[in-house]
């Protein structure tokens, strides 16, 4: 897992490299330069393009002069330099970095006012004004000097993080920022980059790896994390030579009502094809010949009308509640009867989260353990309206601590709160699976690794990346969730290995 670092801690983790690799910190951005400068050339080949280099007078300037002159060795014949003027202070570094550049025939030109700019011909635009060193928002000849940018319109590369993006706390989209369509980032991802707000300004970002030291990194303190590859694959068990269905648990998808039936189909039909042993759908009669004709592995429990179920809570090894469910007193009383009776950690998703949002005494009936699957307008249903995504890291973080639950905000980064306060960010995942019913498939995963003995953590961890993995594999315009699950045998195998 990767530790994601707030900006503090960065410029300690910069700092410490230079310190015990015996780096000096000039040679450090020629290495962070080198590696944008790759990162970009995958990209951006047309060595014909005009590119304008926009430099502040700090360090992200330097990467900036750093950048214009590899570019220049590697080919690219027509750059343009800007220097952004606005204070006479500028770094060492960026000093050096403006000496090497005088040997070099690249035009440069000073700024000290965004009036001094009437148009930008480049076809792409560098952005190394200012980086991880903004301390206030932008104002004065910066905010006249984004906007103008911003007007422009161009092609945007921004050097680690656009001018004037904050990269943590909360994100408006009156911040003034320069829109970008790329940013190469050093060694980490921004934290607010893995938030929704920050498409306001950015399209997409690349992380780079500049050198930093990653075991001093790795020892610094965050609650936010980021999930690799080799986090599913070492906590994913091989299915025993001798193993039978009794060893995969048996899980109990409580779900659907009449109109609503895809969604218990797709949430039972998820348990069965991430390798539950036995899975029983708890459904309304109307949706039993439904159920019977398109998967026959799945057994089911009909409820019928206010009739109350009579569930043998020990029977089962895991319990996902909540997709299709509806809302009305049954379902009320159901959810009621579920959550007095079965006191294991269970998935609880959906509709059984909009019935506890509106029954809030419910909460305290949340078994220990559980684990909640809820999207924005759940989650805020939930815990209250929030103004922002990094008020919903802060309230989520705060949740899972006092219910001593797992709780997963689905997002393009779904966020993982864990019940010790720690946050992880999902990498996998694709706009390809905004449909719906996605929803369903991942409750019906993660309730099948529980059925199957992974801890919930676990389980929800392994169910988001994979589900997202899946997504991310499609290269069709869009992946409908029951052509999703068919494809977690298979997935899920290939990360065994
Ligand atoms: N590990 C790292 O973090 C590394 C960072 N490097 C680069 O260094 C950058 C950070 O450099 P600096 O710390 O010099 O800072 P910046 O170059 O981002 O900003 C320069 C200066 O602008 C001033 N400033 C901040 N907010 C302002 C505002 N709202 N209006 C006007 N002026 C403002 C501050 O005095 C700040 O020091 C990174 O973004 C990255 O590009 C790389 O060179 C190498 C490694
Ligand atoms: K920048």
């Amino acid at each position: 897992m990767e530790n994601l670092l707030n900006t503090e801690q960065m410029r300690a983790a910069d700092a410490q490299t230079i310190d015990s690799a015996k780096i000096s910190s000039l040679d450090l951005m020629e290495k962070a330069a080198g590696a944008f400068v790759s990162s970009f050339m995958s990209e951006f080949s047309e060595k014909y393009n005009s590119i304008a280099i926009y430099c502040g007078t700090g360090n992200n300037g330097g990467d900036g002069l750093s950048i214009a002159r590899m570019l220049h060795d590697k080919g690219f014949q027509a750059l343009d330099i800007k220097i952004v003027r606005f204070t006479e202070k500028s770094s060492a570094d960026f000093i050096a970095n403006l000496e090497a550049l005088s040997s070099y025939k690249i035009p440069v030109r000073e700024i000290r006012d965004a009036a001094e700019l009437t148009e930008e011909p480049a076809v792409l635009l560098i952005d190394a004004m200012l980086g991880s060193g903004l301390n206030k928002p932008l104002s004065g000849k910066w905010e006249a000097l984004v906007k103008k940018i911003n007007f422009w319109n161009k092609k945007v590369i921004a050097v680690d993080m656009p001018t004037g993006f904050r990269a943590e706390g909360p994100l408006t989209a009156d911040d003034c920022v320069v829109h970008a369509k790329l940013a190469i980032t050093f060694q980490r991802p921004k934290i607010n980059f893995l938030l929704p707000e920050s498409a306001f300004f950015l399209g997409e970002h690349r992380v780079v790896d500049i050198g930093l030291d990653e075991a001093y990194i790795q020892s610094l303190d965050s609650p936010y994390k980021l999930i690799e590859k080799e986090d599913i694959a070492c906590r994913l068990v091989k299915r025993d030579n001798f193993s039978h269905k009794g060893t995969y648990g048996h899980a109990l998808m409580v779900a659907g009502s009449a109109e609503t039936m895809g969604a218990a189909l797709l949430s039972a039909e998820a348990c069965l094809y991430s390798g539950a042993g036995l899975t029983t759908a708890c459904i309304p009669e109307e949706g039993l010949t439904a159920l019977n004709s398109r998967a026959p592995e799945i057994m089911a429990l009909v409820r019928t009308g206010a009739q109350e179920l009579d569930l043998n809570a020990d029977k089962y090894t895991s319990l996902g509640i909540g997709p299709g469910l509806g809302t009305e007193a049954n379902s009320l009383k159901l959810l009621t009867r579920i959550m007095r009776t079965y006191q294991k950690p269970m998935v609880l998703d959906a509709d059984a989260l909009t019935l506890i949002a509106s029954n809030y005494e419910l909460v305290q009936l949340i078994p220990e353990g559980s684990v909640l699957t809820p999207h924005m307008k759940e989650f805020d249903r939930l815990f209250g309206e929030h103004k922002s995504w990094w008020e919903r890291l802060e309230s989520g973080r705060d949740r899972a601590m006092t219910l001593g639950c797992t709780i997963v905000l689905k997002n393009r980064y779904t966020v993982i709160f864990l019940p010790d306060g720690t946050c992880l960010f999902n990498p996998t995942g694709s706009p390809a699976m905004a449909t719906g019913g996605m929803g369903d498939v991942l409750t019906g995963i993660i309730t099948s690794f529980i059925a199957q003995g992974y801890k919930p953590e676990d389980a929800a961890m392994l169910g988001v990346y994979l589900h997202g993995a899946i997504g991310q594999k499609t290269p069709d315009y869009v992946i409908p969730a029951s052509d999703l699950l068919r494809k977690l045998p298979s997935t899920i195998a290939a990360y065994l290995t």
